[in-house]
C-alpha cells in the first residue's frame, strides 16, 4: 500500500490528527526561511507525544551537516529530508539510513545525477521546480519524469508537489510510487492543517475502492 507523508506540521494537534487518520509519516520544516519553521525544541515537544511507528522526518535546506545530526537525536526524528544542493558526501555524513535526498527535477536531463545518490539516500524524494521556494510551493511537475526517475533508480520513491485531493489518486496510478508527500494540499494556511482534507487525502491514497 503506497504510504503518506504528510508534511509542514508546526503544531501537536495537528500532528495526532494526521496520526488518527493514518500517516505513516510526519514532516517538520526546520529550515528558518520557511513560513512553516518550527524549532528543534517545539519538534521534540510533538514527537515524545507520538506513537513509536510513525516516522518523524527533519526537512533541511542546506543546514550545517553536524547541526543536522544533532537535530535529528536532540529533536526525536527518524530521517533527514535534504531539500537543497546537498553532496554525496554530505548524505554519507548523515547516514544512508537517515537520507531522504531530495530532488526538484526541471527536465529529464537532469534524471542521471540522481544515479549517484542511490548508495547514500533511504529514498529518493521528488518536489517541484521553483525559482522562488525550495518547497511547499503548491504546483505539481510533469509526472513524466517522475515515472522516468522510477523506472532508473532501485531505491523508494516518494512523489510530492501540488499533490492534492483531485490529482492524487490520478498520480499513484500514473508513477506508483513507493509514497506520496503533501503539504499545502491539505491546509488551510501555511503551518495549520485542515484536518478534513489530511483525512480524505489520506482515506483517497489508502482505500482503492473510495
Ligand atoms: O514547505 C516548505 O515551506 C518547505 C520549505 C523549504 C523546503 C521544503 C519545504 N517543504 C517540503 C515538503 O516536504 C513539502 O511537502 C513538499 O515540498 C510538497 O509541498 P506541496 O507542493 O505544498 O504539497
Amino acid at each position: 500500500m503506497v504510504r503518506v507523508k504528510i508534511c509542514g506540521i508546526t503544531n501537536l494537534e495537528d500532528a495526532l490528527q494526521a496520526v488518527e487518520s493514518g500517516a505513516d509519516v510526519l514532516g517538520f520544516i526546520m529550515f528558518k526561511g520557511s513560513k512553516r519553521y518550527i524549532s528543534p525544541k517545539e519538534v521534540r515537544n510533538i514527537t515524545k507525544n507520538l506513537p513509536p511507528f510513525i516516522a518523524k522526518v527533519g526537512v533541511f535546506v542546506n543546514e550545517d551537516r553536524a547541526s543536522v545530526l544533532e537535530i535529528l537525536s536532540y529533536a526525536g526524528l527518524d530521517f533527514a529530508q535534504l531539500h537543497g544542493d546537498e553532496t554525496v558526501n554530505y548524505c554519507k555524513y548523515i547516514g544512508k539510513e537517515r537520507v531522504i535526498k531530495v530532488f526538484r527535477l526541471k527536465s529529464e536531463n537532469e534524471i542521471a545525477k540522481i544515479k549517484e545518490f542511490e548508495t547514500v539516500s533511504k529514498a529518493i524524494l521528488l518536489d517541484t521546480y521553483s525559482e522562488k521556494s525550495y518547497g511547499g510551493t503548491g504546483k505539481s511537475f510533469d509526472w513524466k519524469i517522475a515515472v522516468k526517475v522510477k523506472e532508473s533508480i532501485s531505491i523508494p520513491l516518494i512523489l510530492s508537489g501540488g499533490l492534492n485531493l483531485n490529482n492524487v489518486k490520478e498520480a499513484i496510478k500514473t508513477v506508483e510510487p513507493f509514497a506520496v508527500d503533501v503539504c499545502s494540499g491539505v491546509e488551510e494556511e501555511p503551518g495549520r492543517k485542515n484536518h478534513n482534507l489530511v483525512r480524505d487525502f489520506i482515506r483517497a491514497v489508502k482505500c482503492n475502492s473510495c
